[in-house]
């Protein structure tokens, strides 16, 4: 397997909040990591800070070899970030977000591609702003498979879809990463990685805790670390 991203040493604080604390991992090409933890831990704070939307208190970040501040253009070349699909541009419809995309990052799909094997015939002209929640999921999942970036963050991809929607996300997934493209997804419920994610990150107090998802019964460590206090309504 070959190296992709190379996070070290990654601090970050919202004043004297620490919400990320010394954290060090590795993705490698082709695998999909899930970053599972409640809300309010810090899932989007972290990929704020991989991305270079934040700019860690201390650490480093790198993309095959490219520094996130350093070398940012190049940085940024490999991969595709964008934080929810309450940011996509609401006067325009998927035909016109999908082709900006294609001529930016000069992905090797095409737009009529994305919009069969999303199945969005039916609202690839409608805009943004009259579309639902679901909608929106899949305009913004055919965005990063149209950018054809080798690093796909998401924040929340499974967001407000359908079964059926969740089992075609879940094909297209598991087909990028055959085609050597790495994902890295957040999520506040386990559920929705453990069916395709190689490892698992756990967000604690401010630190990781990195598990195989084909090695330990991933419910029962998530229990263990997140466990709801069972006397809630106790007076
Ligand atoms: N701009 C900000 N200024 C100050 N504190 C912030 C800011 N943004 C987030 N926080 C705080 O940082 C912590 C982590 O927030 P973050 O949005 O990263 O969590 P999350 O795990 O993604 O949550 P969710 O699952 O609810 O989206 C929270 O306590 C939040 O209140």
């Amino acid at each position: 397997m070959s190296l992709l991203l190379e996070v070290k040493n990654l601090s970050f604080n919202y004043g004297k909040q620490p919400i990320l604390d010394d954290l060090s991992f590795t993705i490698e090409a082709g695998t999909i990591v899930g970053l599972v933890a409640p809300n309010g831990t810090g899932k989007s704070t972290l990929l704020r800070n991989v991305t270079g939307l934040l700019r860690p208190k201390h650490g480093t970040v790198s993309l095959l070899g490219h520094d996130s501040w350093h070398d940012r253009q190049e940085f940024l070349k490999h991969l595709f970030f964008l934080e929810d699909s309450t940011r996509l541009y609401e006067g325009l419809n998927p035909n016109e977000l999908f082709g900006y995309v294609k001529d930016v990052w000069g992905g090797q799909l095409s737009v009529d591609r994305v919009v069969k094997v999303l199945r969005m015939d039916k609202y690839r002209k409608k805009r943004v702003a009259s579309m639902s929640l679901g909608m929106k999921q899949h305009v913004l999942l055919g965005m990063y498979l149209i950018s054809g970036a080798d690093l796909l963050l998401f924040d929340e991809p499974l967001n407000g879809l359908d079964p059926t929607s969740i089992e075609l996300f879940t094909r297209v997934f598991s087909q990028l990463k055959g085609q050597g493209k790495s994902i890295l997804m957040s999520s506040h419920q386990l559920g929705n990685v453990t069916t395709m994610a190689d490892s698992v990150m756990f967000l604690k107090d401010a630190h990781l805790q990195t598990f195989q998802t084909a090695a330990i019964d991933l419910q029962q460590k998530y229990d263990e670390l997140f466990a709801v206090d069972e006397k809630l309504l106790e007076p």
